[in-house]
């Protein structure tokens, strides 16, 4: 049985802290899920990280639907979250459009989006056509180029509006909601107030759990990683290492071996080269 929303509600109620992790594919949900990952995200960070934009925003409808297939497939337990992508969410239309296809096409149990107060009537028709929403406040991606890559919330007008804008996804029916990169202070108080579970990603201790991307907590990238981020391993460098082993093996005539090769019985080959040489 899969984890729901009710479960996650449950969590912070009994004060348990909930990690969501990304994943984007079948062997990496296995490995979140071994783990113990409760949420999975199937975030729409995936441009950057699988596909190789510089930003999110190029991800469309179907990319989310192929990616979220393979979690699906790879997960029984986790409750598995799907990021609307950029402009598909834009009018109640477009988000009701989306959201059917995504549910259909690529399963999981719910779905994310970006936005404030300006979101409540798409959180809302989601919702009461029974699609439980997550909101995301804060470092928004897909508005980089009018907000830029940097802490949201630092002046008092802005940290006003989170709060409003929190309260107001809340009012609307969301069922939990990212904070990205918001003052650790600000996103402590917020979580309080939030009857919903509030999951951070560089917004500090006090949410009720926290949300990563797969490459950077695994370092799968040798590269410097955001600043939000916390590399609990060099699976990057590990990669390049036993790849360089595998190249120097193939140069070196060292692998492959017998264990790694398929034979055939000495007498049925001799008896073939035997049967060619006769004609
Ligand atoms: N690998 C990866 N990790 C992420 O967390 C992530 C993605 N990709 N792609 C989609 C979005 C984009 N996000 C990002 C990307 C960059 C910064 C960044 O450059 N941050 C600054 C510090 C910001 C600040 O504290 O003001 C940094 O120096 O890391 C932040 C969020 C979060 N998401
Ligand atoms: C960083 C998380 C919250 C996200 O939205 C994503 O991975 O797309
Ligand atoms: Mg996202």
């Amino acid at each position: 049985m899969r984890r729901t929303i009710f479960d996650i509600r449950n969590m912070k109620a009994a004060g348990e802290k909930i990690t969501m992790l990304t994943a984007y594919d079948y062997s990496s949900a296995l490995i979140a899920e071994r783990a113990g990952v409760q949420i999975i995200l199937v975030g729409d960070s995936l441009g950057m990280v699988v596909h190789g934009h510089d930003t999110t925003l190029p991800v469309t409808v179907d990319d989310m639907i192929l990616h979220a297939r393979m979690v699906m497939r790879g997960s029984q337990e986790a409750l598995v979250v799907v990021d609307l992508p950029f402009m598909t969410y834009a009018t109640l239309q477009d988000a009701v459009t989306s959201a059917r296809k995504i549910m259909q096409g690529g399963g999981g149990q719910a779905l994310k989006l970006e936005g404030g107060a300006e979101m409540v009537p798409v959180v809302r028709k989601l919702t009461e056509m029974g699609v439980p929403v997550m909101g995301h406040l804060g470092l928004t991606p897909q508005s980089q180029h009018q907000i830029g890559l940097r802490v949201q919330g630092k002046d008092v007008r802005a940290a006003k509006k989170l709060i409003e804008d929190a309260l107001a996804l809340q009012e609307a029916g969301a069922f939990g909601l990212v904070l990205e990169v918001v003052p650790a202070e600000l996103a402590a108080i917020i979580s309080e107030r939030l009857d919903i579970p509030v999951i951070g990603i560089g917004a500090g201790a006090g949410c009720d759990g926290q949300v990563q991307v797969w490459h950077d907590v695994l370092g799968l990238f040798e590269e410097k990683s955001p600043r939000h981020a916390k590399r609990f391993a060099e699976i990057g460098a590990q990669m390049t290492e036993a790849l360089k082993v595998y190249v120097a093996e193939v140069s070196s005539g060292a692998f492959p071996t017998a264990a790694q090769s398929a034979s055939i019985k000495p007498e049925i080959l001799q008896e073939a080269l035997q049967q060619i040489t006769d004609r």
